[in-house]
């Protein structure tokens, strides 16, 4: 087998990044000829040396990080006419695409998964001239999670998204968006719009059972009306997996759609966990874009 790149988040996971590389390393070696690892300083980098792995035609990127890096990895690979496979060892808070593609979340885990590895194909978000991986959330519920800082996360993980969110509840804003879904327009007061790729959103792998990676579709959901109190019921079908069939949500699978709002020039956008363009946006999706290297 030929060369592959190790892209290393040396801060990434509470410093998961730096303890993990060589076993990585290690594991990468006895499959490939050469391992070529390298570590991100800034944001950015990673990108940049996804991009360079691809101009050099490597075999394979494989990407150590949360949900940033990842996502920095495959915008490297995906303006590229060749693009290596791609794979990574999840290590933040989140991990949507690693839930979904079976990636354990356990580093040592992860490492041992390395010895055996299929090829599947993986769909790619494009938002305005962004790309995505997970999913993009536009709202005040996604913007009060964005103001997560960075050791609330670490102290709390994934619970420390909820919090934030039952506090903009509790102030209740709503916007009126103008969506053009593949070919359909609608319009709805909404607190919360999700595009998300694949069936785990915000580390519920329950929220979009049907939704799968390389599906070749985005999935909305439109949380309805301009407040929770009556939203309630909402939760245990999160769990159970019908959140789709509830009153309070508009769901559709599409392919291409325009996303404005009205008096909403503060609102941003939440893109695999960091902050993305301002509305309007266009999304679509690049499907079955990557080849990516999963466990078996
Ligand atoms: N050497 C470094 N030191 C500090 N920060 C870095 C370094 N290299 C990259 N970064 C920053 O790390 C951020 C990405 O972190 P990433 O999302 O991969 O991990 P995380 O924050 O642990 O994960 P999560 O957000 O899912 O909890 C990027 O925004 C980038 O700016």
């Amino acid at each position: 087998m030929g060369k592959v790149l190790l892209v290393v988040n040396p801060s990434s996971g509470q410093e998961a990044g730096k303890r993990y590389a060589d076993s990585v390393a290690e594991a990468l070696e006895k499959k490939y000829s050469e391992v070529v690892a390298k570590y991100t300083e800034k944001a950015g980098d990673a990108t940049a040396f996804a991009k360079e792995a691809a101009q050099e035609r490597y075999e394979a990127v494989f990407v150590m990080g949360g949900d940033g890096t990842v996502n920095e990895g495959v915008s490297g690979l995906a303006e590229e006419a060749y693009r290596p496979k791609f794979s990574f060892i999840p290590l933040g808070t989140v991990n949507d695409l690693g839930r979904s593609l079976g990636i354990s979340m356990n580093p040592e885990e992860a490492i041992s998964q390395l010895d055996r590895l299929v090829e599947k194909k993986l769909d790619v978000g494009k938002i305005n001239n962004h790309y995505f991986i997970d999913v993009v959330a536009i709202g005040t519920i996604p913007e009060a999670v964005q103001a997560v800082e960075p050791e609330q996360k670490t102290k709390l993980g994934s619970f420390a998204y909820v919090l934030e969110g039952l506090k903009a509840v509790r102030d209740n804003k709503s916007y009126l968006f103008d969506m053009t879904i593949d070919d359909e327009k609608i319009q709805e007061e909404s607190m919360a719009v999700l595009i998300a790729l694949t069936n785990s959103v915000g580390g519920m792998e329950t929220l979009l059972p049907n939704a799968s990676y390389d599906d070749g579709k985005l999935h909305l959901i439109v949380l309805k009306g301009d407040n929770l109190v009556d939203k309630v019921s909402l939760l245990p079908k999160i769990f159970s997996g019908k959140a789709m069939d509830d009153h309070n949500v508009l769901y559709r699978a599409f392919e291409k759609g325009h996303f404005s709002v009205e008096d909403g020039d503060d609102l941003v956008t939440n893109v695999d966990g960091d902050p993305g363009d301002k509305l309007p946006l266009d999304i679509t999706v690049l499907p079955q874009h990557l080849t990516v290297l999963v466990p078996e």
